[in-house]
């Protein structure tokens, strides 16, 4: 039985005043202990944010890492000093950084590994454009991105892994897939995943949705065979609605 696990992501929101104050909000609410609840934050506010909730279940993450350990590489965060500070979850290879900022599986994969090998979990995100998706690309697209990105990741931190399944024209838009198609994606994904190890990790292996998930569409998605929960933007910068969602993801 996979635990069913909300994700926030923040991306580049909240200050660090803002989210220690989102840190005391939450932490006058009651989270539903039978969900995971994770946030991913902008680096500068994990310390606020795993000192605040430290006494919580909630695990605290990071949107991005750069693989290499340590060196010459101005400007960027590597996953010891990540892990050092108290993180669990690394997301990798979101679409916004793919596209904007030309990620590739290869940096994905990199990322990924630099995540296990640092001790911590990597949410790895896969989702097709609109123009896959219309002209019947999108499975094969997802399935390349998976496979991709679990090169070479040995079978034991395979099973604990997390992908995010975020078709990219539902991201932000207010538009979502259809909980069935979102199911049908997550199923393939999974298939994905035992086509390179075997059916045991792939049924360990939690796969979320994400794209415009909102409190009032959680308890459908959740409703679905193959989704283990949701990485949620907006609106998990509400402590009301990221508790609600919480809530609403228990199976
Ligand atoms: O990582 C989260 C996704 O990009 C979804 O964002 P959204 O919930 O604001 O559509």
């Amino acid at each position: 039985m996979r635990t069913p696990l909300i994700a926030g992501n923040w991306k580049m929101n909240m200050t660090v005043s803002e989210a220690g104050a989102f840190a005391d909000e939450l932490l006058k609410n009651t989270l539903n202990e039978s969900v995971e609840a994770a946030i991913c934050a902008p680096f500068i506010d994990l310390p606020v944010l795993i000192e605040k909730l430290k006494e919580t279940n909630i695990k605290i993450g990071a949107q991005n890492v750069y693989y290499e350990q340590s060196g010459a590489f101005t400007g960027e965060i590597s996953a010891p000093m990540l892990k050092d500070l108290g993180a669990h979850y690394v997301i990798a290879g979101h679409s916004e950084r793919r596209e904007l900022f030309g990620e590739s599986d290869s940096d994905v994969n990199k990322k990924a590994h630099a995540v296990i090998e640092a001790g911590m979990v990597p949410i790895i995100c896969v989702g097709e454009t609109e123009e896959e998706r219309d002209s019947g690309r999108h499975t094969a697209k997802v399935a390349g991105q998976v496979k991709a990105a679990l090169e070479g990741i040995a079978a034991e931190a395979a099973g604990e892994l997390v992908i995010a399944y975020e078709p990219i024209w539902a991201i932000g838009t207010g538009k979502s897939a259809t909980s069935d198609d979102a199911n049908a994606m997550c199923t393939s994904i999974r298939t994905e995943v035992e086509k390179l190890y075997d059916k045991g990790i792939a049924d360990s292996v939690r796969i979320l949705y994400g794209g415009s998930v909102k409190p009032a569409t959680i308890e459908d998605l959740m409703s679905k065979s193959d989704v283990d929960g949701a990485l949620v933007g907006g609106a998990s910068l509400k402590t009301d609605d990221y508790t609600a969602l919480v809530s609403g993801a228990a199976r």
